[in-house]
């Protein structure tokens, strides 16, 4: 068990806290003091854990956050989520057109912070902060992170450094990789799935929205060899925060609003990502066919998911699987049966929830998985690993509700 406290009756595993078999709330603060404390916690050398046992005062900001590309939407998701976290403080934020400007001149929703001024990123000082998270456009960031100091924990929001195969990444985003030797030792960020793997890392690759939608259901299905690797179809839906602020056409609300618009199709960016992902537990080529909508929404995301069982299995056997699978998950809920996911439960929130339903056609099932593509999409899940690179309870800044309606 990695991570557990020299505290025999406290540790912490699959997530969560226990205290013997029982699960403790993560927020409970004397267990994350206690644990903290110990000696048995991954602690890097560039960042000083100043938290005592015996101290009752709340805990100062001991990390030091870089957040680049800050005046995006995921780098201000970051700042709206850090602010709940009482470990971390964001303290250096870049941006490119907006350098200058102060960040609640351009999201006046954060101006109750204090928080540091925008600046470009070729003037940022990286030696006072202690982890970054890179929230820039995929094909800016690989040259970025590997001049970062290597003392720094690193986690990637963007695609730059999510396919492991360098040559697939070329076909892809249509350009050459940059970093090809740092590339061999980033950890690909599917917290439920890969956390022991998290833990070692110095550098993250987020996953896409997308790819967390679908490989959260479908990697248990696979793994327990309950679906058939050919034939997978995901239909999956977007909200338009998921293409980011920059201006574009497409983006226009005349252009978004009373319409869905198919994208991308039979050549999103994100295949190559989905296909990886399966084929590793699958151990042999897995492919998909999958079509992403823009809908009229600001966030949110749904993926609905048809796939062949194998021989002799049933959508039952599937459900089972999923809810065995993440019982003990904070942010991953698989519904009651029946229940159908829906955005709106997850608005604003890292939690992931997902359902199955038996096809009226034998053999197949219907999946659904929802998130915010934002959140659990996006600056939760980024956040959610940055506390396990650096030893902190996973869901610490992350246990707000869903916002609803
Ligand atoms: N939006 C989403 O739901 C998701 C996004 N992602 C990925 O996360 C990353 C950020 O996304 P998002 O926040 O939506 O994007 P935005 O377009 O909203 O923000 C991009 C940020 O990067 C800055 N920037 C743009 N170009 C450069 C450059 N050449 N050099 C330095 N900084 C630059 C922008 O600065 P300025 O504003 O000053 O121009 C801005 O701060 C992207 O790679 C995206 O694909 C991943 C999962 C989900
Ligand atoms: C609605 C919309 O445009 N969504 C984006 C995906 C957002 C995301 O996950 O992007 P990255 O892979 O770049 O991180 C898209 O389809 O390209």
């Amino acid at each position: 068990m990695s991570g557990a406290s020299t505290f025999s009756s406290i540790c912490f595993e699959r997530g969560c806290w226990f205290k013997g078999e029982r699960k403790i709330r993560v927020a409970d603060k004397r267990a994350k003091r206690l644990t903290l404390g110990s000696s048995n916690v991954a602690s890097p050398s560039s960042v000083s854990f100043r938290v005592s046992a015996s101290s009752s005062a709340k805990p100062e900001k001991d990390i030091r956050i870089g957040l680049l590309g800050a005046s995006g939407y995921t780098g201000a998701e970051i700042v709206r989520l850090v602010a709940n976290h009482p470990h971390f403080g964001v303290t250096l934020m870049t941006a490119d057109r907006k350098a200058g400007q102060s960040m609640e001149s351009v999201f006046p929703h954060l101006r109750a912070q204090k928080l540091p001024s925008l600046i470009s990123v070729k003037d940022a000082d990286f030696s006072a902060v202690d982890a970054v998270f890179c929230c820039l456009p995929h094909g800016t960031t690989q040259e970025i992170i590997s001049g970062l100091p290597t003392a720094l924990k690193i986690v990637d929001l963007s695609a730059d450094f999510r396919l492991r195969d360098i040559s697939e990444y070329e076909e892809w985003y249509g350009q050459p990789h940059k970093a090809v030797e740092l590339q061999k030792e980033v950890v690909y960020g599917l917290t439920e799935l890969l956390r022991e793997d998290i833990k070692k890392a110095r550098v993250v690759a987020n996953p896409g929205c997308y790819p967390t939608s679908i490989q959260l259901p479908l990697v248990p299905l696979i793994k327990a060899n309950l679906i058939k690797h050919e034939n997978i179809i995901i239909d999956a839906k977007s909200g338009v925060s998921g293409a980011g602020r920059g201006a574009k056409e497409a983006n226009l609300y005349s252009e978004i609003a009373e319409g869905i618009s198919s994208y991308g199709v039979t050549r999103h960016r994100h295949v190559p990502e989905i296909e990886q992902g399966l084929s590793d537990v699958a151990q042999s080529k897995v492919t998909v066919s999958f079509t992403p909508h823009l809908m009229p929404m600001i966030r949110g995301m749904q993926s609905t998911i048809y796939v062949e069982m194998a021989p002799g299995v049933e959508a039952k056997d599937l459900y089972q699987q999923l809810r065995t699978s993440y019982e003990d998950e904070e942010f991953v809920k698989v519904l009651d049966e029946g229940v159908v996911p829906r955005t709106h439960n997850v608005r604003g929130s890292n939690y992931c929830h997902m359902n199955v339903f038996p096809d009226r056609i034998p053999g197949r099932a219907i999946i659904i998985s929802v998130i915010d593509n934002l959140v659990k999409g996006a600056s939760g899940q980024a956040l959610q690993n940055l506390n396990i690179m650096l030893g902190y309870p996973e869901a610490t800044g992350l246990l707000h509700q869903p916002l609803f309606p």
